[in-house]
């Protein structure tokens, strides 16, 4: 399956952020949508996925296909405790004692079940991020938006989040996008690392990691080649 987007334009007053994009995105893989910040990713994968339209040009591929989004800032609800912020979600597509059950898997899963009962304003900036991640990984779109998603978080949760993603997670016809300017995040979880620059936001190189992101650690020699492709665009 792919996502097409064809002839894409976005201005903001005299700020062309995007001038005649084209490009294809296969399912079953992570897109990283990389670049330097304010170069246009978060607007670009806003009107990948319907958040934001167009000035003009479209997207095909995506008639009845449901999304996840992680956003850089964690949008729970405040008047809601952390389990309920992930039942509102869940209660729209599973029955309520599913979405129970699913909320306490993925809160275990991000450490937070002792806090299902405490308010955002409770939590620290990092546990709201990882109440948010539970949410969106427990509601499990056909096309998953993350950006920027582990700001905040300490390594090995953030290490054990991305081993989920490739492990558990990259499959069944699934879309993702993951947006970073982090180049060791890119190219842990990366199968296609799409290299933009700005503005207006434009596709400098595409590359593709041939060594499946199970494997990375074993072969450091080659990721390090990856890493001299990723950089020498910085
Ligand atoms: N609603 C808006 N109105 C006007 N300008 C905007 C708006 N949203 C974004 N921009 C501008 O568009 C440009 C691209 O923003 P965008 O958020 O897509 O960048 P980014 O690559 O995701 O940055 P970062 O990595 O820092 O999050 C920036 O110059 C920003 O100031």
């Amino acid at each position: 399956m792919k996502i097409q987007v064809k002839e894409l334009f976005k201005k903001y007053k005299d700020l062309q952020v995007i001038s005649n994009l084209n490009m294809d995105f296969s399912s079953d893989r992570i897109h990283c949508i990389f670049g330097p910040s304010g170069c246009g990713k978060t607007i670009f994968v806003n009107i990948l996925t319907g958040l934001v339209d167009a000035d003009e040009g479209w997207v095909e591929g995506l008639e009845g296909k449901s999304f996840s989004y992680i956003f850089q800032e964690d949008r729970l609800i405040p008047w809601a405790t952390v389990e309920e912020n992930m039942l509102f979600v869940l209660e729209s597509h599973y029955s309520k004692s599913e979405a129970r059950q699913l909320a306490g898997e993925y809160l275990s899963l991000v450490n937070l079940l002792k806090f299902k009962n405490s308010y955002p304003e409770q939590l620290s900036g990092g546990m709201k991020q990882r109440a948010a991640i539970a949410r969106a990984f427990a509601y499990g779109g056909d096309i998953v938006v993350m950006d920027e998603p582990f700001k905040g978080l300490d390594l090995e949760l953030k290490k054990g989040l991305m081993d989920y993603i490739i492990n558990d997670w990259n499959h069944k016809n699934r879309f993702f996008f993951f947006i970073t300017h982090d180049v060791d995040e890119a190219l842990y979880i990366a199968d296609d690392i799409h290299v933009f620059q700005g503005l207006p936001l434009t596709l400098k190189k595409q590359i593709t990691i041939e060594i499946p992101s199970c494997d990375r650690g074993k072969y450091r020699n080659e990721m390090g080649r990856y890493k001299d492709l990723l950089l020498g665009d910085f």
